[in-house]
């Protein structure tokens, strides 16, 4: 619901300070409604680190061509994913090549830059991390995955991310063009209290860099994505690397934007490819308007609480 809020305006050009009182039109939990266009680019990710970087750094330019102002990678555009290639590919950030064509990528194509993931090592330990690049090549905040991915489903798949990695312990958001974004990585997806945290904290958008695969991804990977979006009401991208069938670790692919409806808005196939897709914030205020859950908890019953730090 809008409501009209008073601004006390003081002007430093006049000696004499000048006040004067104006009217805005803001949203009653996340602000001013703001709008931009977003790119999610589902790379095609192998073993040749020079090259994924070279293929990210080129795909980020095509998407500022496509008008895009904030660029959104996979989970480890930069390696392949599989817990044997955590150590050989991790880097410090932000003192790593990886770090470094992001860095120059944004600031050469003047976008933001959220960049997908990639194994970081910090003294003896390894992370799952997302990082996030403005468009002077600035470093403006890092999610390390907060959830590790160890799953067995006999027949499936199995996987102990948890052999190799250590979990974060905080929970990311940023804000872009006045919309407050939150992050997750992959499996963080599964996981709803991290996900309505972020919402409680004003995010109108929460971004999920993801490999899901061939398991859990037709039955998880876009129920999740719609689920996330209608209970919080808010836009979720979720951004996979390609299928690779050689890979050892085979990705789910359909990286997918879903509006505050939870209604599926734009989704690619397994291939490389790129959504390109205008994010209105409008759309967030009509929903938690026309459909108040958010007034309506009865958090004299339950409620959602930090236990520890933010980001
Ligand atoms: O949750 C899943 O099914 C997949 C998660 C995953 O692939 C990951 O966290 O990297």
């Amino acid at each position: 619901m809008l409501s009209r809020v008073q601004v006390l305006l003081i002007s430093p050009l006049k000696q004499s300070v000048t006040k004067s009182l104006i009217s805005l039109n803001f949203s009653t939990s996340e602000g001013l409604s703001a709008c931009f266009r977003i790119a999610l680019l589902q790379l095609q990710v192998g073993l040749d680190k020079a090259q994924n970087l070279a293929n990210a750094v080129k795909e980020i330019h095509k998407a500022k061509e496509k008008g895009a102002e904030l660029v959104a990678l996979p989970e480890f555009f930069n390696a392949p994913y599989g817990t044997q290639y955590f150590k050989d590919y991790a880097e410090e950030i932000p003192c790593g090549p990886s770090s470094a064509a992001i860095k120059c990528a944004a600031l050469e194509a003047g976008v933001w830059v959220v960049a997908g993931t990639m194994p970081e090592c910090q003294r003896d330990k390894l992370y799952n991390t997302c990082t996030v690049w403005d468009s002077k090549g600035n470093l403006v905040c890092v999610h390390r995955k907060l959830h590790l991915f160890d799953i067995d489903i006999p027949g499936g798949i199995k996987f102990k991310e948890s052999d190799v990695l250590t979990a974060g312990d905080g929970i990311t958001s940023f804000c872009f063009k006045g919309v407050k974004i939150g992050l997750g990585v992959c499996y963080d997806l599964r996981f709803f209290e991290m996900a309505q945290l972020m919402s409680k904290d004003g995010c109108s958008m929460l971004l999920y860099p993801g490999a899901f695969n061939l398991t859990t991804g037709p039955l998880h990977w876009e129920l999740l994505a719609r689920a996330r979006a209608n209970d919080l009401q808010l836009w979720v991208a979720l951004v996979s690397p390609a299928r690779d069938v050689k890979a050892k670790y085979v990705a789910w692919g359909h990286s997918l934007v879903v509006n505050p409806w939870g209604k599926v808005m734009q989704k690619l196939d397994e291939r490389p490819g790129t959504i390109i897709m205008d994010i209105d914030t409008k759309v967030v205020e009509q929903v938690r308007t026309q459909i108040p859950i958010r007034k309506q908890r009865r958090t004299d019953v339950y409620d959602t609480i930090y236990t520890t730090k933010k980001n």
